[in-house]
């Protein structure tokens, strides 16, 4: 059925397992996520960003993620990401979504707590739960001096006082990670001692990864060798991803590895198939990539497997 993700999160927390959130933009997407959830037998929450939105219309993803409802029987959340607005996040509640990210994340202190409150507070008035997001992620990677990366990392006190003041369901944080396929320049590195503090003044409260993906070299290779151009693309270690679900990390978000999975299948695919034109022929094993990848990610990293 369609849930919000309190109770998983409830079982992620006291299991030391995370939840995947993977973001959809079609049908084979959301295909290849969902069959990997039912060989698994795991929970699953499908994020659609405001970019899916325009990219597929919301109602062919609403629709569709209902027909994963009902061909899956799994528990399922539909989840906004990076809502940037009330008034977005005040639609995807009244469109049927079971809960929304607000994302106030680059306003002062006392501006993202009045807009998360606002948004907690509709929400919560319609059963939906909120994701809010304290500290930076994007940019800091090329911030080398030590004070800088500081400044934008998730301070552990604010977070007390943000959740405390907002009633926000979870907390995205900021520890190292940031969005896309060029993570670091130097070695991966996350904050665990930040994280380990956090978790410890917010005991049982679900925090969230973004920008976790872990950017598997073997895809990247195989991107790179048949025409593209990604070198010196980097993740997150997956240990570091095992690490934190045992820290209070309950929502680990993944759309780079689907993105360069899909990607590095179609593209072997046509250049070893170059009379083929059926997008049948090259959608299906970018499917299959995704599934492949998604029932990894369950079984290796999250922890997420037989928790449905
Ligand atoms: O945290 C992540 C993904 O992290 P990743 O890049 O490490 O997979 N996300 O919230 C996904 C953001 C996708 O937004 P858009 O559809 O506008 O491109
Ligand atoms: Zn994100």
């Amino acid at each position: 059925p369609l849930v919000t993700s309190k109770e998983m999160f409830k079982k992620a927390y006291k299991g030391g397992y995370a939840i995947g959130a993977f973001n959809v933009n079609n049908m084979e997407i959301i295909q290849g996520i969902v069959e990997a959830g039912k060989e698994e037998n795991a929970p699953l929450i499908l994020q659609v960003s405001a970019g899916a939105r325009k990219y597929a219309q919301p109602v062919y993803l609403k629709k569709l993620v209902e027909a994963a409802v009902e061909y899956s029987g799994l528990p399922i959340v539909l989840h906004l990401d990076h809502g940037d607005s009330f008034e977005i996040c005040k639609a995807c509640v009244d469109d049927g979504f079971t809960s929304v990210m607000i994302d106030g994340s680059k306003y002062p202190f006392e501006e993202n707590i009045a807009l998360t409150k606002k948004v907690v507070d509709y929400a919560h008035s319609k059963g939906v739960v909120v994701e809010a997001e304290l500290g930076r992620l994007s940019g800091i990677e090329d911030a080398v001096s030590v004070s800088e990366r500081d400044a934008a990392f998730t301070d552990p006190d604010e977070a007390v006082e943000f959740v405390e003041r907002t009633g926000v369901d979870s907390l995205a944080i900021a520890i190292g990670t940031s969005h896309g396929a060029y993570k670091f320049k130097g070695e991966p590195r996350l904050d665990f001692e930040r994280l380990e503090k956090i978790s410890s003044m917010l005991p049982n409260f679900p925090l969230v990864l973004h920008g976790a993906s872990s950017v598997p070299q073997e895809f990247v290779e195989i991107c790179n060798k048949y025409g593209g151009q990604i070198p010196g693309a980097k993740g997150v270690p997956e240990d570091m991803l095992r690490k934190a679900a045992e820290m209070g990390v309950c929502k680990i978000n993944i759309d780079t590895d689907l993105r360069l999975a899909m990607t590095a299948s179609i593209r072997k695919y046509l250049a070893e198939n170059p009379s083929h034109f059926d997008p049948r022929q090259y959608l299906g094993p970018g499917r299959e990539a995704i599934k492949q990848m998604v029932i990894h990610k369950m079984r290796d990293v999250l922890g997420c497997s037989g928790k449905a």
